[in-house]
């Protein structure tokens, strides 16, 4: 990898994190709204697992977005290094705060290989490319999860936020799907 690919990874999460600063709470209400009801949509079933995550700062949805998966939902659990460890979502009250004013699962813990056995992976990203390579914040925790992964991973952002290219390490494991709150669920 060289330092060539970081700063523009690093220069392009610095644009979009500015761009995402500057929504206002109107728009976000509406967007929050928007992706609820896509979500909502999803074809899941009852016995499907959906591993998913809490919107935090100023991304896109709002902690109720995942109210409408009828199914068996897993959220991230960060653990150092490590991939993601993940545990089952039961509402709001199974919810403790957690570092980066992240909301986890109080619930116990399934381990990082939980996410193997997911029929869809909604992956929060800061911007996807049309050809699948997804930007994240930079820590590398889905990129250490998502290769254990064999369900579509769908990358939900922002409609500004699907570019016509992003940059791609060797590391970075492509999306599927985008979801969007204009647009919703698009398969690439
Ligand atoms: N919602 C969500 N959950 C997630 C991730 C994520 O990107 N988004 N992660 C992905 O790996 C892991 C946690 N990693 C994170 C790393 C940094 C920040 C962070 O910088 N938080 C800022 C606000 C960011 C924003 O406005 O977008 C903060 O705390 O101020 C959050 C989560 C697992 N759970
Ligand atoms: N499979 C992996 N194992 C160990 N380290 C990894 C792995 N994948 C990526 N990394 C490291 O994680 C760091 C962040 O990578 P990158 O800039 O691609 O993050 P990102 O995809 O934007 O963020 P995230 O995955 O946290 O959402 C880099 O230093 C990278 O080398």
């Amino acid at each position: 990898m060289t330092s060539d690919l970081r700063d523009r990874k690093a220069t392009l999460r610095s644009r979009l994190m500015a761009a995402r600063r500057a929504v206002s709470p109107e728009i976000r209400a509406v967007e929050a709204a928007a992706l609820a009801a896509h979500v909502a949509a999803l074809d899941v079933g009852a016995d499907d697992t959906v591993c998913a995550f809490l919107p935090v700062g100023s991304e896109p949805g709002d902690a109720t977005w995942l109210d409408g998966l009828r199914c068996r939902v897993l959220l991230p659990i960060v653990t150092g290094d490590s991939p993601l460890d993940w545990a089952v979502h039961t509402g709001p009250d199974g919810l403790v705060p957690a570092a980066f004013r992240l909301l986890e699962p109080s619930g116990p813990r399934l381990g990082a290989s939980a996410i193997a056995g997911a029929s869809l992976v909604l992956v929060p990203a800061l911007a996807v490319s049309v050809s699948g390579v997804r930007l994240g914040k930079g820590q590398g925790h889905y990129d250490r999860s998502l290769p254990l992964v064999k369900a579509p991973l769908v990358a939900v952002v922002r409609d500004s936020e699907v570019l016509a290219d992003v940059p791609a390490e060797p590391h970075d494991v492509r999306m599927n799907g985008v979801l969007t709150p204009s647009v919703g669920l698009r398969w690439l």
